[in-house]
Protein backbone atom coordinates (compact mmCIF):
# COMPACT_ATOMS: atom_id res chain seq x y z
CA UNK A 1 0.00 0.00 0.00
CA UNK A 2 1.55 3.35 -1.40
CA UNK A 3 -0.91 5.68 1.15
CA UNK A 4 1.03 6.24 4.57
CA UNK A 5 -2.83 6.35 6.41
CA UNK A 6 -2.53 8.23 10.39
CA UNK A 7 -2.73 5.27 12.95
CA UNK A 8 -5.59 6.80 14.37
CA UNK A 9 -7.43 7.02 11.45
CA UNK A 10 -6.72 3.06 10.77
CA UNK A 11 -8.07 2.62 14.38
CA UNK A 12 -10.92 4.25 13.39
CA UNK A 13 -11.84 2.85 11.03
CA UNK A 14 -11.40 -1.11 12.30
CA UNK A 15 -13.86 -0.35 15.33
CA UNK A 16 -16.36 1.34 12.67
CA UNK A 17 -15.85 -1.09 9.87
CA UNK A 18 -15.32 -4.38 12.32
CA UNK A 19 -15.16 -7.68 9.40
CA UNK A 20 -15.24 -5.14 6.80
CA UNK A 21 -12.25 -3.37 7.67
CA UNK A 22 -9.32 -5.27 5.46
CA UNK A 23 -11.82 -4.75 2.31
CA UNK A 24 -12.07 -1.45 3.27
CA UNK A 25 -7.61 -1.12 3.33
CA UNK A 26 -7.47 -2.93 -0.01
CA UNK A 27 -9.31 -0.06 -1.52
CA UNK A 28 -5.87 1.67 -1.15
CA UNK A 29 -4.51 -0.29 -3.61
CA UNK A 30 -7.01 1.03 -6.53
CA UNK A 31 -5.99 4.20 -8.39
CA UNK A 32 -8.75 6.76 -7.55
CA UNK A 33 -11.47 6.57 -10.26
CA UNK A 34 -12.26 9.30 -12.84
CA UNK A 35 -15.80 10.72 -13.55
CA UNK A 36 -17.63 13.15 -16.02
CA UNK A 37 -21.02 14.38 -16.18
CA UNK A 38 -22.48 15.26 -19.08
CA UNK A 39 -23.83 19.13 -18.43
CA UNK A 40 -27.85 18.67 -20.35
CA UNK A 41 -28.04 22.39 -20.39
CA UNK A 42 -25.70 22.57 -23.44
CA UNK A 43 -26.06 18.84 -24.97
CA UNK A 44 -28.40 15.67 -24.39
CA UNK A 45 -26.85 13.13 -22.74
CA UNK A 46 -27.75 10.70 -25.84
CA UNK A 47 -26.29 13.60 -28.17
CA UNK A 48 -22.93 13.41 -25.99
CA UNK A 49 -22.87 9.66 -26.06
CA UNK A 50 -22.81 9.32 -29.46
CA UNK A 51 -19.79 12.32 -29.78
CA UNK A 52 -17.76 11.45 -26.56
CA UNK A 53 -14.41 11.49 -26.85
CA UNK A 54 -13.95 9.21 -24.85
CA UNK A 55 -15.12 5.43 -23.52
CA UNK A 56 -17.96 5.79 -21.15
CA UNK A 57 -18.62 3.08 -18.47
CA UNK A 58 -22.26 4.53 -16.80
CA UNK A 59 -22.16 5.49 -12.77
CA UNK A 60 -24.83 3.45 -11.59
CA UNK A 61 -26.46 6.28 -9.10
CA UNK A 62 -26.02 9.29 -11.59
CA UNK A 63 -28.27 9.06 -15.17
CA UNK A 64 -25.46 11.56 -17.17
CA UNK A 65 -22.67 10.60 -14.91
CA UNK A 66 -19.98 8.13 -16.83
CA UNK A 67 -16.44 6.86 -15.24
CA UNK A 68 -13.73 7.75 -17.77
CA UNK A 69 -10.60 5.49 -18.20
CA UNK A 70 -7.47 5.61 -16.37
CA UNK A 71 -5.17 8.41 -18.10
CA UNK A 72 -7.51 10.45 -19.72
CA UNK A 73 -7.21 13.74 -19.57
CA UNK A 74 -10.88 15.20 -20.13
CA UNK A 75 -9.76 18.84 -19.07
CA UNK A 76 -7.55 18.86 -22.27
CA UNK A 77 -10.34 18.66 -24.71
CA UNK A 78 -12.21 21.23 -26.52
CA UNK A 79 -15.57 19.99 -25.58
CA UNK A 80 -14.55 21.13 -21.57
CA UNK A 81 -14.05 24.46 -22.88
CA UNK A 82 -17.67 24.42 -24.74
CA UNK A 83 -18.68 23.23 -21.16
CA UNK A 84 -20.27 19.76 -22.69
CA UNK A 85 -19.00 17.76 -19.52
CA UNK A 86 -18.24 18.80 -15.74
CA UNK A 87 -15.31 16.41 -13.96
CA UNK A 88 -16.50 15.19 -10.56
CA UNK A 89 -15.40 12.56 -8.62
CA UNK A 90 -17.92 9.48 -9.00
CA UNK A 91 -19.49 9.63 -5.66
CA UNK A 92 -20.00 13.41 -5.30
CA UNK A 93 -22.27 12.99 -8.28
CA UNK A 94 -25.21 11.47 -5.58
CA UNK A 95 -26.50 13.98 -3.53
CA UNK A 96 -27.67 16.10 -6.31
CA UNK A 97 -29.67 13.21 -7.27
CA UNK A 98 -31.11 12.18 -4.19
CA UNK A 99 -32.03 16.04 -3.40
CA UNK A 100 -34.48 15.52 -6.88
CA UNK A 101 -34.73 18.54 -8.09
CA UNK A 102 -37.16 19.75 -10.86
CA UNK A 103 -37.43 22.54 -13.04
CA UNK A 104 -39.34 25.68 -11.11
CA UNK A 105 -37.47 24.72 -7.91
CA UNK A 106 -36.02 27.40 -5.67
CA UNK A 107 -32.56 25.40 -4.20
CA UNK A 108 -29.96 26.50 -1.96
CA UNK A 109 -26.81 25.57 -2.36
CA UNK A 110 -25.23 26.71 0.70
CA UNK A 111 -21.37 25.61 0.12
CA UNK A 112 -21.08 24.98 -2.94
CA UNK A 113 -17.37 25.97 -4.42
CA UNK A 114 -15.62 25.13 -6.53
CA UNK A 115 -19.65 24.44 -8.42
CA UNK A 116 -19.81 20.77 -9.11
CA UNK A 117 -22.97 20.32 -7.46
CA UNK A 118 -24.14 23.46 -8.49
CA UNK A 119 -23.83 22.67 -12.21
CA UNK A 120 -25.51 19.47 -11.30
CA UNK A 121 -28.50 21.09 -9.96
CA UNK A 122 -28.22 23.38 -12.87
CA UNK A 123 -28.80 20.84 -14.95
CA UNK A 124 -32.01 20.13 -13.37
CA UNK A 125 -33.61 23.62 -13.61
CA UNK A 126 -33.38 23.52 -16.72
CA UNK A 127 -33.23 26.89 -16.88
CA UNK A 128 -36.21 27.12 -14.71
CA UNK A 129 -36.45 28.51 -11.42
CA UNK A 130 -33.89 29.69 -9.40
CA UNK A 131 -30.16 28.51 -7.64
CA UNK A 132 -28.60 30.31 -5.30
CA UNK A 133 -24.76 29.11 -4.76
CA UNK A 134 -22.81 30.55 -2.06
CA UNK A 135 -19.36 29.84 -0.61
CA UNK A 136 -17.67 30.92 2.78
CA UNK A 137 -14.55 31.91 1.19
CA UNK A 138 -14.17 34.33 -1.21
CA UNK A 139 -11.57 32.89 -3.47
CA UNK A 140 -13.23 29.95 -3.54
CA UNK A 141 -16.30 31.86 -4.94
CA UNK A 142 -14.33 32.71 -8.19
CA UNK A 143 -13.76 29.41 -9.18
CA UNK A 144 -17.56 28.90 -8.78
CA UNK A 145 -18.81 31.69 -10.71
CA UNK A 146 -16.51 30.62 -13.37
CA UNK A 147 -17.70 26.97 -13.30
CA UNK A 148 -21.31 28.37 -13.76
CA UNK A 149 -20.32 30.41 -16.27
CA UNK A 150 -18.47 28.07 -18.32
CA UNK A 151 -21.56 25.61 -18.15
CA UNK A 152 -24.21 28.14 -19.44
CA UNK A 153 -25.88 28.66 -16.43
CA UNK A 154 -28.57 31.39 -16.80
CA UNK A 155 -30.38 31.13 -13.50
CA UNK A 156 -28.28 31.55 -10.89
CA UNK A 157 -26.99 33.86 -8.09
CA UNK A 158 -23.58 33.54 -6.61
CA UNK A 159 -23.47 34.67 -2.78
CA UNK A 160 -20.20 34.78 -0.79
CA UNK A 161 -21.48 35.41 2.57
CA UNK A 162 -21.96 33.12 5.94
CA UNK A 163 -25.08 31.05 6.58
CA UNK A 164 -26.42 33.52 9.37
CA UNK A 165 -27.04 36.30 7.20
CA UNK A 166 -28.10 34.54 4.24
CA UNK A 167 -31.00 32.72 6.61
CA UNK A 168 -31.62 36.35 7.63
CA UNK A 169 -32.73 37.34 3.75
CA UNK A 170 -34.16 33.95 2.99
CA UNK A 171 -36.08 32.54 5.90
CA UNK A 172 -38.24 29.59 4.81
CA UNK A 173 -37.72 30.48 0.79
CA UNK A 174 -35.91 27.41 -0.58
CA UNK A 175 -38.13 24.28 -2.09
CA UNK A 176 -34.66 22.41 -1.88
CA UNK A 177 -31.32 22.92 0.03
CA UNK A 178 -27.86 21.23 -0.70
CA UNK A 179 -25.56 21.49 2.64
CA UNK A 180 -21.88 19.57 0.95
CA UNK A 181 -20.41 20.39 4.23
CA UNK A 182 -16.81 21.33 4.91
CA UNK A 183 -15.48 17.92 6.56
CA UNK A 184 -12.25 15.88 7.25
CA UNK A 185 -12.18 15.11 4.17
CA UNK A 186 -11.24 11.17 4.19
CA UNK A 187 -12.75 9.88 1.15
CA UNK A 188 -10.56 11.92 -0.82
CA UNK A 189 -7.11 10.22 0.49
CA UNK A 190 -6.71 8.29 -2.32
CA UNK A 191 -7.38 10.91 -4.48
CA UNK A 192 -5.39 13.86 -3.08
CA UNK A 193 -3.03 12.91 -0.30
CA UNK A 194 -2.13 16.74 0.95
CA UNK A 195 -5.75 15.80 2.56
CA UNK A 196 -3.79 13.44 4.83
CA UNK A 197 -1.38 16.02 6.05
CA UNK A 198 -4.92 17.85 6.01
CA UNK A 199 -6.59 15.41 8.14
CA UNK A 200 -3.88 15.16 10.68
CA UNK A 201 -3.77 18.67 11.83
CA UNK A 202 -7.39 19.13 12.43
CA UNK A 203 -10.23 17.40 14.37
CA UNK A 204 -13.25 15.66 12.82
CA UNK A 205 -14.74 18.05 15.99
CA UNK A 206 -13.58 21.14 14.76
CA UNK A 207 -15.70 20.33 11.14
CA UNK A 208 -18.50 18.94 13.60
CA UNK A 209 -18.81 22.06 15.08
CA UNK A 210 -19.08 23.86 11.53
CA UNK A 211 -21.56 21.76 9.96
CA UNK A 212 -23.87 22.13 13.11
CA UNK A 213 -23.51 25.73 12.68
CA UNK A 214 -24.76 25.35 9.07
CA UNK A 215 -27.27 23.31 9.80
CA UNK A 216 -28.72 25.51 12.34
CA UNK A 217 -29.08 28.11 9.77
CA UNK A 218 -30.25 25.96 6.65
CA UNK A 219 -33.54 24.89 9.02
CA UNK A 220 -34.64 27.96 9.08
CA UNK A 221 -34.32 28.55 5.19
CA UNK A 222 -36.34 25.27 3.74
CA UNK A 223 -40.01 25.63 3.29
CA UNK A 224 -42.60 23.33 4.92
CA UNK A 225 -42.55 20.06 2.60
CA UNK A 226 -38.90 21.05 1.18
CA UNK A 227 -36.34 18.99 1.00
CA UNK A 228 -32.42 19.06 2.66
CA UNK A 229 -29.77 16.93 1.74
CA UNK A 230 -26.66 17.03 3.84
CA UNK A 231 -23.44 15.41 2.26
CA UNK A 232 -20.04 14.99 3.41
CA UNK A 233 -16.91 12.94 1.48
CA UNK A 234 -15.77 12.06 4.72
CA UNK A 235 -16.35 8.72 6.98
CA UNK A 236 -16.19 10.03 10.33
CA UNK A 237 -19.84 9.58 11.71
CA UNK A 238 -19.12 12.51 14.32
CA UNK A 239 -19.71 14.69 10.79
CA UNK A 240 -22.40 12.42 8.94
CA UNK A 241 -24.56 10.05 11.38
CA UNK A 242 -24.05 12.21 14.65
CA UNK A 243 -25.12 15.73 12.69
CA UNK A 244 -28.29 14.30 11.33
CA UNK A 245 -29.30 12.46 14.92
CA UNK A 246 -29.00 15.52 16.25
CA UNK A 247 -30.65 17.78 14.24
CA UNK A 248 -33.55 15.02 14.07
CA UNK A 249 -33.48 15.42 18.06
CA UNK A 250 -33.42 19.56 18.01
CA UNK A 251 -35.86 19.42 14.89
CA UNK A 252 -38.99 16.94 14.74
CA UNK A 253 -40.71 18.47 12.02
CA UNK A 254 -37.42 17.06 9.83
CA UNK A 255 -37.45 13.66 8.94
CA UNK A 256 -34.95 11.29 7.13
CA UNK A 257 -36.14 10.15 3.59
CA UNK A 258 -35.03 6.60 4.00
CA UNK A 259 -32.77 6.14 0.59
CA UNK A 260 -33.00 2.47 -1.10
CA UNK A 261 -30.39 0.22 0.11
CA UNK A 262 -30.69 -2.54 -1.93
CA UNK A 263 -28.08 -0.96 -4.74
CA UNK A 264 -24.99 1.16 -4.09
CA UNK A 265 -25.69 2.89 -0.59
CA UNK A 266 -25.54 1.08 2.32
CA UNK A 267 -26.97 2.02 5.33
CA UNK A 268 -26.36 4.69 7.66
CA UNK A 269 -23.85 3.41 10.87
CA UNK A 270 -26.54 3.51 13.72
CA UNK A 271 -24.40 0.91 16.05
CA UNK A 272 -21.78 4.01 16.38
CA UNK A 273 -24.93 6.16 17.23
CA UNK A 274 -26.08 3.79 20.38
CA UNK A 275 -22.12 3.42 21.22
CA UNK A 276 -21.36 7.17 21.30
CA UNK A 277 -24.07 9.51 21.74
CA UNK A 278 -26.70 7.60 24.39
CA UNK A 279 -29.17 10.50 23.88
CA UNK A 280 -30.02 10.11 20.68
CA UNK A 281 -33.76 8.20 20.85
CA UNK A 282 -34.00 4.66 19.16
CA UNK A 283 -36.82 6.28 16.92
CA UNK A 284 -34.18 8.84 15.85
CA UNK A 285 -31.87 5.96 15.70
CA UNK A 286 -33.75 4.24 13.37
CA UNK A 287 -34.56 7.07 11.32
CA UNK A 288 -30.59 7.53 10.51
CA UNK A 289 -30.14 4.33 9.08
CA UNK A 290 -32.13 5.55 6.02
CA UNK A 291 -29.39 7.59 5.31
CA UNK A 292 -26.87 6.31 2.69
CA UNK A 293 -23.29 5.76 2.40
CA UNK A 294 -21.10 4.86 -0.93
CA UNK A 295 -17.98 3.12 0.76
CA UNK A 296 -14.96 2.82 -1.63
CA UNK A 297 -14.52 -1.02 -0.73
CA UNK A 298 -17.81 -1.56 -2.55
CA UNK A 299 -18.26 0.91 -5.28
CA UNK A 300 -16.42 2.43 -7.81
CA UNK A 301 -16.06 5.78 -5.72
CA UNK A 302 -13.98 7.27 -3.49
CA UNK A 303 -17.05 7.33 -0.63
CA UNK A 304 -19.39 9.68 0.46
CA UNK A 305 -22.04 10.15 3.06
CA UNK A 306 -25.70 11.76 2.54
CA UNK A 307 -29.20 12.12 4.47
CA UNK A 308 -32.04 13.16 2.78
CA UNK A 309 -34.80 14.92 5.17
CA UNK A 310 -37.92 16.46 4.39
CA UNK A 311 -39.14 19.46 6.49
CA UNK A 312 -42.96 18.77 7.14
CA UNK A 313 -46.16 20.53 5.65
CA UNK A 314 -47.39 20.90 2.58
CA UNK A 315 -44.91 22.45 -0.30
CA UNK A 316 -46.43 25.17 -1.86
CA UNK A 317 -47.14 24.38 -5.53
CA UNK A 318 -44.65 26.39 -7.53
CA UNK A 319 -47.05 27.92 -10.26
CA UNK A 320 -48.72 29.41 -7.23
CA UNK A 321 -45.73 30.48 -4.82
CA UNK A 322 -43.35 31.12 -7.82
CA UNK A 323 -43.46 34.48 -9.83
CA UNK A 324 -41.06 33.16 -13.04
CA UNK A 325 -38.95 36.35 -13.72
CA UNK A 326 -40.32 38.07 -16.45
CA UNK A 327 -39.29 37.71 -20.31
CA UNK A 328 -37.15 41.34 -21.58
CA UNK A 329 -38.29 43.12 -23.69
CA UNK A 330 -38.04 46.17 -25.55
CA UNK A 331 -40.64 49.04 -24.65
CA UNK A 332 -41.09 50.64 -27.72
CA UNK A 333 -43.56 53.25 -25.34
CA UNK A 334 -40.71 54.25 -23.45
CA UNK A 335 -38.41 55.39 -26.45
CA UNK A 336 -36.74 52.06 -26.90
CA UNK A 337 -35.46 51.75 -23.27
CA UNK A 338 -35.62 48.02 -21.67
CA UNK A 339 -38.56 47.55 -19.50
CA UNK A 340 -36.71 47.20 -16.34
CA UNK A 341 -38.49 44.72 -13.78
CA UNK A 342 -38.69 45.75 -10.24
CA UNK A 343 -40.19 42.99 -9.40
CA UNK A 344 -42.09 45.41 -6.83
CA UNK A 345 -44.96 46.12 -9.75
CA UNK A 346 -44.84 42.41 -10.12
CA UNK A 347 -45.31 41.57 -7.21
CA UNK A 348 -47.96 43.92 -6.23
CA UNK A 349 -49.67 43.15 -10.03
CA UNK A 350 -49.89 39.46 -8.92
CA UNK A 351 -51.40 40.13 -5.29
CA UNK A 352 -51.92 36.82 -3.22
CA UNK A 353 -48.89 35.10 -5.33
CA UNK A 354 -46.22 36.24 -2.88
CA UNK A 355 -42.94 34.87 -4.43
CA UNK A 356 -39.42 34.01 -2.32
CA UNK A 357 -40.77 35.69 0.94
CA UNK A 358 -39.33 39.15 1.51
CA UNK A 359 -37.29 39.41 4.55
CA UNK A 360 -37.99 42.97 4.89
CA UNK A 361 -41.26 41.85 6.00
CA UNK A 362 -41.50 40.67 10.02
CA UNK A 363 -38.28 41.52 9.80
CA UNK A 364 -38.13 45.69 11.27
CA UNK A 365 -34.58 45.94 12.06
CA UNK A 366 -32.95 45.30 8.74
CA UNK A 367 -29.03 46.33 8.71
CA UNK A 368 -26.01 44.09 7.35
CA UNK A 369 -23.51 45.09 5.47
CA UNK A 370 -25.71 46.78 2.85
CA UNK A 371 -25.12 45.36 -0.75
CA UNK A 372 -21.46 45.09 -1.54
CA UNK A 373 -21.33 43.58 -5.11
CA UNK A 374 -18.23 41.92 -6.00
CA UNK A 375 -19.75 42.17 -9.52
CA UNK A 376 -19.22 45.87 -9.37
CA UNK A 377 -15.76 45.71 -7.84
CA UNK A 378 -14.46 42.76 -10.37
CA UNK A 379 -16.07 44.45 -13.38
CA UNK A 380 -15.60 48.11 -12.71
CA UNK A 381 -18.07 50.45 -11.88
CA UNK A 382 -18.58 54.17 -12.55
CA UNK A 383 -21.74 55.47 -12.74
CA UNK A 384 -24.81 55.09 -10.32
CA UNK A 385 -26.95 52.23 -11.68
CA UNK A 386 -29.93 54.02 -12.64
CA UNK A 387 -28.46 56.79 -14.50
CA UNK A 388 -27.40 54.43 -17.68
CA UNK A 389 -29.17 54.19 -20.69
CA UNK A 390 -29.83 50.65 -21.84
CA UNK A 391 -30.30 51.66 -25.11
CA UNK A 392 -27.29 50.19 -26.59
CA UNK A 393 -28.14 47.04 -25.08
CA UNK A 394 -31.90 46.93 -26.21
CA UNK A 395 -30.60 47.46 -29.48
CA UNK A 396 -28.09 44.61 -29.56
CA UNK A 397 -31.22 42.39 -27.65
CA UNK A 398 -33.16 43.73 -30.88
CA UNK A 399 -30.82 42.96 -33.66
CA UNK A 400 -28.59 40.17 -32.75
CA UNK A 401 -30.78 37.79 -30.32
CA UNK A 402 -34.38 38.18 -31.50
CA UNK A 403 -35.54 35.63 -29.34
CA UNK A 404 -37.11 36.11 -25.45
CA UNK A 405 -34.69 35.96 -22.32
CA UNK A 406 -36.25 35.60 -18.89
CA UNK A 407 -35.16 37.35 -16.20
CA UNK A 408 -34.95 40.90 -13.80
CA UNK A 409 -32.59 43.30 -15.38
CA UNK A 410 -30.36 43.93 -12.70
CA UNK A 411 -27.45 46.71 -13.28
CA UNK A 412 -24.28 47.39 -11.67
CA UNK A 413 -22.28 50.57 -13.08
CA UNK A 414 -22.04 49.89 -16.51
CA UNK A 415 -22.64 46.21 -16.07
CA UNK A 416 -25.95 44.50 -17.06
CA UNK A 417 -26.85 41.28 -16.02
CA UNK A 418 -30.14 39.28 -15.94
CA UNK A 419 -31.17 37.71 -12.31
CA UNK A 420 -33.49 35.02 -11.63
CA UNK A 421 -34.95 37.65 -8.44
CA UNK A 422 -35.16 41.08 -8.33
CA UNK A 423 -32.14 42.85 -7.12
CA UNK A 424 -34.05 44.42 -3.70
CA UNK A 425 -34.00 40.97 -2.90
CA UNK A 426 -30.35 40.59 -2.85
CA UNK A 427 -29.42 44.08 -1.02
CA UNK A 428 -27.87 42.98 2.24
CA UNK A 429 -25.72 40.31 0.50
CA UNK A 430 -22.43 39.96 -0.45
CA UNK A 431 -23.21 39.26 -4.13
CA UNK A 432 -20.37 37.91 -6.66
CA UNK A 433 -23.29 37.45 -9.50
CA UNK A 434 -26.83 38.93 -9.12
CA UNK A 435 -27.42 36.45 -12.40
CA UNK A 436 -26.64 35.84 -15.69
CA UNK A 437 -23.86 38.19 -17.25
CA UNK A 438 -24.67 40.04 -20.17
CA UNK A 439 -22.11 42.54 -21.08
CA UNK A 440 -21.12 46.18 -20.53
CA UNK A 441 -22.54 49.65 -21.99
CA UNK A 442 -19.04 51.16 -23.16
CA UNK A 443 -19.03 54.20 -24.73
CA UNK A 444 -22.67 53.96 -25.47
CA UNK A 445 -22.44 51.04 -27.48
CA UNK A 446 -22.99 47.08 -25.75
CA UNK A 447 -20.62 44.84 -25.22
CA UNK A 448 -21.45 41.15 -25.07
CA UNK A 449 -20.10 39.30 -21.84
CA UNK A 450 -18.29 35.90 -21.99
CA UNK A 451 -21.14 34.61 -20.03
CA UNK A 452 -23.96 35.67 -22.60
CA UNK A 453 -21.95 33.82 -25.16
CA UNK A 454 -21.59 30.46 -23.18
CA UNK A 455 -24.83 30.19 -22.06
CA UNK A 456 -26.55 30.59 -25.71
CA UNK A 457 -27.68 28.11 -28.08
CA UNK A 458 -25.87 28.47 -31.80
CA UNK A 459 -29.59 29.46 -32.82
CA UNK A 460 -30.72 31.64 -30.26
CA UNK A 461 -27.95 34.57 -32.08
CA UNK A 462 -27.96 35.75 -35.47
CA UNK A 463 -24.49 35.38 -36.69
CA UNK A 464 -22.49 31.70 -35.93
CA UNK A 465 -19.14 30.05 -36.25
CA UNK A 466 -18.98 26.15 -36.08
CA UNK A 467 -15.55 24.89 -35.59
CA UNK A 468 -14.49 21.86 -35.59
CA UNK A 469 -13.14 20.31 -32.59
CA UNK A 470 -10.53 17.98 -34.05
CA UNK A 471 -8.80 19.86 -36.95
CA UNK A 472 -6.74 22.05 -35.00
CA UNK A 473 -8.94 25.59 -35.74
CA UNK A 474 -11.15 24.87 -32.04
CA UNK A 475 -7.41 25.33 -30.17
CA UNK A 476 -6.23 27.69 -31.60
CA UNK A 477 -9.60 29.65 -31.13
CA UNK A 478 -9.22 28.56 -27.24
CA UNK A 479 -6.02 29.47 -27.58
CA UNK A 480 -6.51 33.51 -28.30
CA UNK A 481 -5.37 33.39 -31.83
CA UNK A 482 -7.51 35.37 -35.18
CA UNK A 483 -8.94 33.21 -37.31
CA UNK A 484 -9.45 33.71 -41.33
CA UNK A 485 -13.02 32.57 -41.73
CA UNK A 486 -13.76 33.44 -45.52
CA UNK A 487 -17.86 34.73 -44.94
CA UNK A 488 -19.35 31.77 -46.45
CA UNK A 489 -18.44 29.84 -43.46
CA UNK A 490 -20.51 32.51 -40.81
CA UNK A 491 -24.38 31.25 -40.53
CA UNK A 492 -25.88 34.17 -41.11
CA UNK A 493 -29.67 34.25 -40.35
CA UNK A 494 -32.69 36.74 -41.79
CA UNK A 495 -31.18 40.62 -42.96
CA UNK A 496 -27.75 40.49 -40.91
CA UNK A 497 -25.06 41.23 -42.02
CA UNK A 498 -21.91 39.09 -41.56
CA UNK A 499 -20.21 41.98 -40.32
CA UNK A 500 -20.17 42.07 -36.33
CA UNK A 501 -20.40 40.13 -32.78
CA UNK A 502 -20.17 35.59 -33.68
CA UNK A 503 -21.14 33.25 -31.60
CA UNK A 504 -18.29 30.82 -31.80
CA UNK A 505 -19.26 26.82 -31.25
CA UNK A 506 -17.27 24.28 -31.02
CA UNK A 507 -19.12 21.27 -33.68
CA UNK A 508 -22.22 23.68 -32.83
CA UNK A 509 -21.84 23.78 -29.12
CA UNK A 510 -21.24 27.72 -28.06
CA UNK A 511 -17.74 29.05 -26.28
CA UNK A 512 -17.44 32.29 -26.73
CA UNK A 513 -17.44 35.61 -28.76
CA UNK A 514 -15.49 36.86 -32.23
CA UNK A 515 -15.58 39.80 -34.24
CA UNK A 516 -15.84 39.34 -37.52
CA UNK A 517 -14.78 41.34 -40.41
CA UNK A 518 -13.90 41.13 -44.23
CA UNK A 519 -12.67 37.63 -43.61
CA UNK A 520 -10.94 37.81 -40.10
CA UNK A 521 -12.75 36.38 -36.65
CA UNK A 522 -11.09 38.80 -34.04
CA UNK A 523 -10.98 36.53 -31.04
CA UNK A 524 -12.61 37.76 -28.20
CA UNK A 525 -12.16 34.49 -25.86
CA UNK A 526 -10.96 36.20 -22.29
CA UNK A 527 -7.73 35.94 -21.25
CA UNK A 528 -7.95 34.43 -18.08
CA UNK A 529 -10.02 30.94 -19.70
CA UNK A 530 -7.72 29.93 -22.70
CA UNK A 531 -5.88 26.96 -23.81
CA UNK A 532 -2.70 26.82 -21.87
CA UNK A 533 0.24 24.78 -23.31
CA UNK A 534 0.43 22.25 -20.60
C1 LIG B 1 -16.96 19.98 0.23
S1 LIG B 1 -16.67 21.59 -0.29
C2 LIG B 1 -17.97 21.89 -1.42
C3 LIG B 1 -17.80 21.26 -2.76
C4 LIG B 1 -18.88 21.68 -3.71
N1 LIG B 1 -20.20 21.40 -3.17
C5 LIG B 1 -18.76 21.04 -5.06
O1 LIG B 1 -19.49 20.09 -5.36
O2 LIG B 1 -17.95 21.52 -5.88
C6 LIG B 1 -17.17 22.54 1.09
C7 LIG B 1 -17.17 24.03 0.84
O3 LIG B 1 -17.71 24.66 2.00
C8 LIG B 1 -17.13 25.94 2.11
N2 LIG B 1 -17.40 26.40 3.50
C9 LIG B 1 -16.66 26.21 4.61
N3 LIG B 1 -17.29 26.73 5.68
C10 LIG B 1 -18.45 27.27 5.23
C11 LIG B 1 -19.53 27.95 5.83
N4 LIG B 1 -19.57 28.18 7.14
N5 LIG B 1 -20.55 28.36 5.05
C12 LIG B 1 -20.55 28.12 3.72
N6 LIG B 1 -19.54 27.48 3.08
C13 LIG B 1 -18.52 27.05 3.84
C14 LIG B 1 -15.69 25.72 1.74
O4 LIG B 1 -15.10 26.90 1.30
C15 LIG B 1 -15.81 24.66 0.63
O5 LIG B 1 -15.76 25.28 -0.63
Amino acid sequence: MALRLPSPFQAKMKTLLGPNYDNFMKSYEQPPFAGIRVNTLKISDEDFRRISPYKLDPIPWCKTGYYIEEGERPGRHPYYHAGLYYIQEPSAMAPVELLGVEPGDVVLDLCAAPGGKSTQIAAKLQGKGVLVSNDLHPDRTKALAKNLEMYGVRNAIVLNDSPERIAEAFPEAFTKILIDAPCSGEGMFRKDESMLKYWEESSPLTFAEMQRDILHSAVKMLRPGGTLVYSTCTFSPEENEGMIAELLMKHPDFRVIPIDHSGPFSPGETEWLARHMEHISAEVREQVAGTGRLWPHKVQGEGHFVAVLRREGELARMEEADEQAPPVHVDTAAGGHLAVSSGKEKRSERKGRGSLRDPRKGNPRGGGRGGQHDSTRQQGSGRPADSISLEPFTTFLREDLPGTLHGYTVTYGNHVYLSPLPKERLERLKVIRPGWYMGQIKNERFVPGHPLATALRAEEFVRTISLHSEDGEAIRYLKGETLSIPEERLQVFGAAEGKGYVLVCIDGYSAGWGKWQGGMLKNEYPAGWRWTSV
